[in-house]
């Protein structure tokens, strides 16, 4: 028979501890199916050099995880980028590390995207200091395991400020201003593949995120206009401290996330910063209201109803198929 094998769901056998700081900032998955061979991840930056010269870009988040490789990245290939988000102190870390290594200025401007009105006072920030920017990457968020009977009324809204409100201000109020002045950018917003599906267990980022989806492809009809290309990047699982502290603190669903996934490891964050520099570059200047799934396949994995048949083995084959040719009439 076929079974499915979800080894970590022996609970008895979980110690509740974090994990530690190396296995949290290691860039690929500490474990990884043999296949993984086939798929190793490309570290280097992908677009020509210069790719981003005299080009501004605003990556909220921009301090740590996906949004500082997508930093690094842009700031690599020509781009002045304004990294934004609650914490001055760690963003400032991230510029004067990345402005070191490239070269090229990184700027540190503190913002709670929740509210509206430290947007508008980052914004006006970002104009003083570089202008309006060409790109801008909505790469903020919050979120953590839950089931959503225990959801308090502020943890909804707390996670559902930062992703949707958050994402909108931010869009709405460089877009306006955008629009002002006649010029052109592209937007990018970082959701996940459960905006699609939704998923239980992270609920209020499900439903932001699926928001958020509808906000950039409504967005992409409407502002074509003015000059403004909007798509998303739906990541499935890398690595990075503020995402796996939160959905799984203990380790514990490492590895059936690693062994559904087809290409057997985790995606990189370097990985997903050369497309997301792909996407925001004039390389892809006719690509807007797009949804790009970065996965390793991950979601056509979970979707497939016959899927599981993976662990049939051919001997295993041999007898089923035996027992199904030898099936006759209905
Ligand atoms: C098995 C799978 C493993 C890995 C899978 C990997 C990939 C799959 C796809 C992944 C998608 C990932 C999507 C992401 O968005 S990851 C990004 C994660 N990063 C962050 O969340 C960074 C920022 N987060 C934070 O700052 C905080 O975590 C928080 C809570 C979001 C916001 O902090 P803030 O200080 O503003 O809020 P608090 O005052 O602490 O809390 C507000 C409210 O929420 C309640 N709360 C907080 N934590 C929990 C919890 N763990 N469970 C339940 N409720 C919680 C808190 O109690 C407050 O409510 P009240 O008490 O006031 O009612
Ligand atoms: N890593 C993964 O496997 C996946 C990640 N994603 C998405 O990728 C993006 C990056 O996540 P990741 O790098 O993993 O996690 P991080 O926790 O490292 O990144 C989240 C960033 O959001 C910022 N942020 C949180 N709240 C606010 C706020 N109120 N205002 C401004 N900034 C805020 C944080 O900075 P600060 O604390 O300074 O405010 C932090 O830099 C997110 O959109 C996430 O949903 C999607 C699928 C999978």
């Amino acid at each position: 028979t076929c079974q499915v094998h979800f080894e970590s769901s022996n609970w008895k056998s979980l110690s509740i501890k974090r994990l530690t700081d190396s296995r949290l900032h290691g860039s690929t998955g500490l474990r990884s199916g043999s296949q993984a061979n086939f798929f190793p991840p490309l570290e280097d930056a992908m677009l020509p050099s210069g790719s981003f010269n005299n080009r501004m870009a605003l990556i909220t988040g921009g301090g740590t995880g996906l949004g500082r490789a997508m930093t690094a990245t842009l700031s690599q290939l020509g781009a002045q980028c304004i990294i934004a988000s609650r914490k001055l102190d760690v963003l400032q870390r991230t510029a004067e590390e990345i402005s070191s290594q490239t070269g090229n200025k990184v700027h540190a401007v503190q913002c709670d995207v929740r509210d509206p009105q430290a947007v508008s006072q980052c914004v006006d920030q970002i104009e003083a200091l570089t202008g309006l920017p060409d790109v801008i990457i909505n790469n903020a968020a919050g979120n953590f395991v839950c089931p959503s009977e225990r959801l308090s009324p502020n943890a909804w809204k707390t996670i559902t400020d930062i992703v949707l409100n958050g994402t909108a201000f931010v869009t709405l109020e460089l877009g306006k201003r955008l629009i002002q002045n006649q010029k052109g950018a592209s937007f990018l917003a970082i959701t996940t593949i459960y905006a699609e599906s939704g998923s239980g267990f992270v609920v209020p980022s499900a439903s932001a995120k699926a928001g958020v989806e509808a906000l950039y492809k409504s967005l992409a009809a409407e502002w074509g206009r003015y000059g403004h290309r909007f798509n998303i990047i739906q990541p499935g699982p890398i690595r990075t401290k503020g995402a796996f502290s939160r959905l799984d603190p203990t380790g514990a669903f490492e590895k059936a996330m690693i062994d559904r996934i087809p290409t057997g490891r985790l995606g990189t964050p370097a990985e997903i910063a050369n497309l997301a520099a792909y996407v925001s570059s004039n390389y892809a200047s006719w690509m807007s209201g797009a949804v790009i799934r970065f996965d390793g396949g991950e979601y056509v994995s979970l979707a497939g109803e016959f899927n599981e048949l993976r662990s049939v083995t051919p001997d295993q084959w041999k007898l089923l198929e035996a027992m199904i040719r030898k099936t006759k009439g209905s």
